[in-house]
């Protein structure tokens, strides 16, 4: 009995890991360039982050304590209770009302067990970097974190505040990045997509299920290999009205231009989005507001529209109160599509938290179907990919609660010289293959214009 009491003691306080973090505020300093500035010491292990406002960026560069988890069962709840464990004692220096950031994300689906690009990509990935930049409100604050079980030292801080400094100064040096050129532009299994599409869409009609979402690839290869920060730079410049995320594992490179929101929290609110539903935008202004106008009569899109909005509207109730929401859906328009949109809020009830939330949205009918389990089943049977963390949840939290999470479309997995971009969309009873591969074809193009794959231009 002794024995089982002192072990399980040693176990614990091994396991009682310490956050320590320093945060200091600086002059405004470009994200993109701090997250290049780490190309060399903090390779393969950066993320980067800013939500559609542009009014919230966060980059991290290094790990000072990674999370991971393989499986289906309990990864929601393994992430939020290793968060809590770990933010639980925190030592803060300098300036203090700055929180530690986690960030990271979940896999789409991890009953998926085709080889591919995400191999070796765990079902959850977060990840607390050692140098943390957020800019908000027109504030730099850069913050350096330590887990250790430990009593720091004060000269591990001396040593990172050097590397800290060393890195702003990279970063106010800052670099021009050229816009990469494809070689080769390939559809993979284009053919199948176009099959499956007819096939779901019987299936739907025999009322096996009532909306799935089919997806697909496009592969691009290069002559070289294509860096983490050229990447990003272009969607920077190219998407000022998208969440843009970024995040390296191993050889991978993750990122995107998302305008969907899946959840956010900001003191006790919760807010979500239904996106789904999508046309092309117009040339001139006059036919952006025909093609507008007629996506929100379309009974096609709206069917697709709907069945995000009850699902997504059902969870809230369970999880907020006062749960809020227009009765019409409202156009989204982005730079090359144009989406229908129901913005749905509440207050989180005591019991729910961000990725409590998450756990229940994941996936929306925007990304998934309904019912979502046979829809799952039918994706599973028909889609000949693995999606990785294509429609899947990433984004961040703080250690009081708050955070964001979009879901990841309109996004492209980089490994060496290949690229592989992801797109999908909702299939009803009244679909038809020929529009939807269509529809793909628009929402590959910011991925493709960001890697110079856009040959069809
Ligand atoms: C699955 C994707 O888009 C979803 C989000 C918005 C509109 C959609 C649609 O109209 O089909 C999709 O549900 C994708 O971009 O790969
Ligand atoms: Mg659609």
């Amino acid at each position: 009995m002794q024995a089982k009491w002192l072990q399980a003691t040693t176990e614990n306080a091994e396991t009682t890991p310490v956050l320590y973090m320093e945060t200091i505020k600086v002059p405004h300093l470009s994200a993109l360039s701090f997250f290049a500035a780490g190309k060399e010491q903090f390779a393969q292990q950066r993320f980067y982050w800013q939500n559609r406002e542009k009014t919230f960026t966060l980059v991290g560069l290094g790990h000072a304590y990674t999370m991971t988890f393989e499986g289906e069962q309990g990864r929601f709840d393994h992430v939020e209770k290793q968060w809590q464990q770990l933010t639980a004692t925190m030592h803060k220096e300098g300036i203090t009302h700055v929180q530690p950031m986690l960030f990271g994300g979940f896999t789409f689906d991890p009953s998926n067990t085709i080889q591919s690009e995400w191999a070796s990509f765990p079902d959850a990935f977060f990840a607390l970097a050692t140098y943390q930049i957020i800019e908000q409100n027109d504030c730099c604050f850069l913050s350096m974190h330590v887990v250790s079980s430990a009593p720091l030292d004060d000269a591990v801080w001396q040593t990172m505040r050097h590397e800290r400094d060393a890195l702003v100064e990279a970063a106010r040096r800052g670099e021009l990045y050229t816009k990469p050129v494809a070689m080769s532009y390939f559809e993979p299994h284009k053919i199948d997509y176009l099959a499956s599409i007819d096939r779901v869409t019987a299936l739907i009609q025999q009322k096996q299920a009532q909306k799935v979402v089919i997806a697909r690839p496009l592969a691009l290869t290069f002559a070289n290999h294509i860096k983490a920060e050229q990447a990003l730079s272009q969607i920077v410049e190219e998407q000022p009205s998208s969440y843009l995320f970024g995040l390296e594992h191993e050889e991978l490179f993750f990122f995107g231009a998302s305008p969907e929101r899946l959840v956010k929290v900001d003191a006790h609110k919760a807010y979500s989005s239904c996106v789904a539903g999508s046309i092309r935008r117009g040339e001139t202004v006059e036919q952006d507001e025909q093609l507008g106008a007629s996506l929100l009569a379309d009974t096609k899109n709206l069917e697709e529209h709907q069945y995000v909005v009850d699902m997504i509207a059902q969870t809230f109730e369970q999880s907020c109160y006062n749960v809020t929401f227009p009765n019409k859906p409202q156009l989204l328009k982005i730079r090359d599509i144009q989406h229908l949109f129901t913005p749905v809020e509440g207050d989180l009830k005591d019991d729910a938290t961000i990725l409590s939330l998450v756990k229940y949205l994941h996936p929306t009918p925007a990304l998934g179907g309904v019912p979502r389990e046979a829809a799952m089943a039918i994706i599973r049977e028909n889609e000949p990919m693995n999606r990785g963390l294509y429609a899947a949840p990433i984004g961040w939290m703080d250690a009081e609660g708050n955070g964001e999470f979009a879901v990841a479309i309109r996004s492209a997995a980089i490994v060496g010289q290949d690229a592989y971009l992801y797109a999908g969309g909702g299939i009803v009873g009244d679909s038809t293959a020929q529009s939807e591969y269509e529809e793909t074809l628009v929402k590959f193009r910011p991925m493709l214009r960001a890697l110079g794959g856009n040959i069809h231009e």
